[in-house]
């Protein structure tokens, strides 16, 4: 079937591409995903909407290495993801790619502190976690998000909105090559919601990163630069 490339308007090289990604279950079950390609820029602030079941989450899942298309090739920062071992690939997630999930309780290891959340992408790379640069990273993002001072705490001592900021803070410390967010402000209430929304815009405006994130709520993809739409495991 033909498929469409949509091109997210930026200025930069492809930070994410997608060539006719399809993805089914099961074998002979119609495409959840149906040769889906797009690029998206270096720089830039995408949010996937549409709706219940139109296979945001599997787009999602496929283009950050998380699970892997039944055909089609994905490339991060250049790299096709296709070609690349369970273990390479299990890297390239850690050090090249952010993630944002749904729910704070889920986002965070309860029985780290804040600051060991933050750095965890880095100690589990193998930086050392008493270093001055760990440490100094970690307090850099801290202060980014508001949460200065709070590293020592642990994440059961911060509310929902703020256990999400710490979570924008550790999908930047690794300076991805992609931050995916999934329905990052599901479970906020609206003000908590958009200071979320506002570090990823920021992580894009002052950094460069490159967002995408899938949302139900049109007032969070109004934050974004580019809005793709799914309809039918397609982008419309
Ligand atoms: N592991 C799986 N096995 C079989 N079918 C699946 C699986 N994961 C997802 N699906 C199906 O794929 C379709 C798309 O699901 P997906 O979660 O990607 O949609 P979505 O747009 O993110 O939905 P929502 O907004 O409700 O989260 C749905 O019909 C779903 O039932």
């Amino acid at each position: 079937m033909k498929s469409t490339v949509h091109t997210v308007t930026a200025v930069g090289a492809a930070a994410l591409s997608l060539e006719s990604v399809s993805r089914r279950y099961g074998g002979r079950g119609s495409a959840v995903l149906d040769a889906v390609s797009c690029v998206v820029p270096a720089g830039s602030f995408t949010a996937v909407v549409g709706p219940s079941g139109s296979g945001k989450s599997t787009f999602l899942q496929c283009a950050a290495g998380l699970d892997r298309p039944t055909s089609g090739t994905v490339r991060i920062g250049g790299t096709d993801l296709g070609a690349l071992s369970e273990a390479a690939l299990t890297r390239l997630r850690r050090d090249r790619v952010g993630f944002v999930f749904q729910s704070h309780a889920l986002n965070l290891v309860p029985s780290l502190s804040i600051e060991e959340n933050v750095v965890l992408p880095l100690v589990l790379a193998g930086a050392d976690p008493a270093s001055d640069d760990v440490l100094d990273r970690g307090r850099e993002l801290l202060t980014r998000v508001g949460l200065a001072g709070r590293g020592p705490d642990g994440p059961s001592t911060l509310s929902g909105g703020q256990q999400q900021r710490v979570a924008v803070a550790r999908a930047l410390v690794t300076e991805p090559d992609v931050v995916f967010a999934d329905e990052p402000t599901a479970s906020l209430d609206p003000g908590s919601a958009a200071l979320v929304l506002a570090l990823l815009r920021d992580a894009v405006r002052i950094d460069g990163r490159t967002v995408v994130m899938v949302t139900h709520d049109p007032s969070a993809a109004d934050w974004a630069d580019t809005v793709l739409t799914m309809d039918g495991g397609r982008l419309r």
